[in-house]
């Protein structure tokens, strides 16, 4: 039976299929070759400081349906950077989350710390084409791929100087996150194949996570108290969508998250 993810995927592969004819693999290859370099995400998650917040543009989910409108992503990263993000998390996916190349694009030109293209990477041309757009991080999923493709693309994505958020799930799939390397290991509290959140599942892996890797506890995060409960867990850093693009002024709200103002 297929799930959740593997129909997000069919859709990703027809998409692609189209943006792959309106611009070659050669030529979007190119194009990530003349693009700025990516900028150094490892260097801002490790800094000294309070907890990272991964903070992301999200129009609407599987899980959850439409979230927000979000007229200028430009205009919400920016606030996001005001309020102390680390990063800026930007869905391009666009039947389920109403994401798409130009808000990476708006996103990029509008921000001066690293962007990750929150994707369902499954190509090597999604990989020149988050760095051609100004991506500085890319997500692999590992649930989504096999071992040669993990390591397979997380070495491309290394090639185009870019840093991979390995996400995971489960003990297996931390596993397979360390054997080939990960820096940035993200565990999902969100099972990608059924959609439920479980908080617990942080807590119960991050321990086999080595300390000299950045972990970061994606989704499900309502406010200060989850990211507390998080870092006591060991999380260096969250990543959190709706509670920001529901949670009224974003450069405040992303203050709360790291000052844990109640
Ligand atoms: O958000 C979903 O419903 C979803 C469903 C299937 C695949 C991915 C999905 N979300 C992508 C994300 O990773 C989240 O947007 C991100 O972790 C933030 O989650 P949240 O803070 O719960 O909005």
């Amino acid at each position: 039976m297929s799930t959740v993810l593997d129909e997000i995927i069919v859709g990703v592969r027809e998409d692609l299929a189209e943006r792959r004819r309106a611009t070659s693999a050669p030529d979007i290859a190119r194009r990530a070759q003349e693009a700025p370099p990516a900028l150094d995400a490892l260097a801002a998650f490790r800094a000294v400081g309070p907890v990272k917040v991964i903070s992301e543009v999200k129009r609407r989910s599987p899980s959850k349906g439409d979230l927000a409108e979000i007229p200028d992503p430009a205009q919400l990263a920016s606030a996001y950077q005001r309020g102390g993000a680390t990063a800026i998390s930007v869905l391009t996916e666009p039947r389920r989350f109403g994401g798409s190349l130009d808000d990476l694009d708006a996103v990029r030109a509008a921000v001066s710390i690293p962007v990750l293209r929150k994707d369902f990477m499954v190509e090597h041309y999604q990989f020149d084409e988050a760095r051609a757009h100004g991506a500085d991080i890319i997500l692999l999923i590992v649930a989504a791929l096999d071992d040669a493709q993990l390591r397979d693309f997380y070495q491309h994505a290394t090639e185009l100087g870019m840093t991979a958020l390995v996400e995971t799930h489960d003990e297996a799939e931390i596993d397979r996150a360390l054997a080939i390397g990960a820096q940035l290991i993200g565990v999902n509290a969100r099972n990608l194949k059924t959609l439920e959140v479980d908080r617990g599942v942080f807590a119960r892996l991050a321990s086999q996570v080595p300390e000299d890797r950045v972990r970061v506890a994606e989704s499900g995060i309502r406010g200060p108290q989850d990211v507390a409960d998080y870092v006591a867990a060991g999380a260096d850093a969250v990543l959190v969508g709706e509670a920001l693009v529901t949670g009224g002024e974003p450069a405040a709200a992303v203050g709360t998250l790291i000052k844990g103002i109640r």
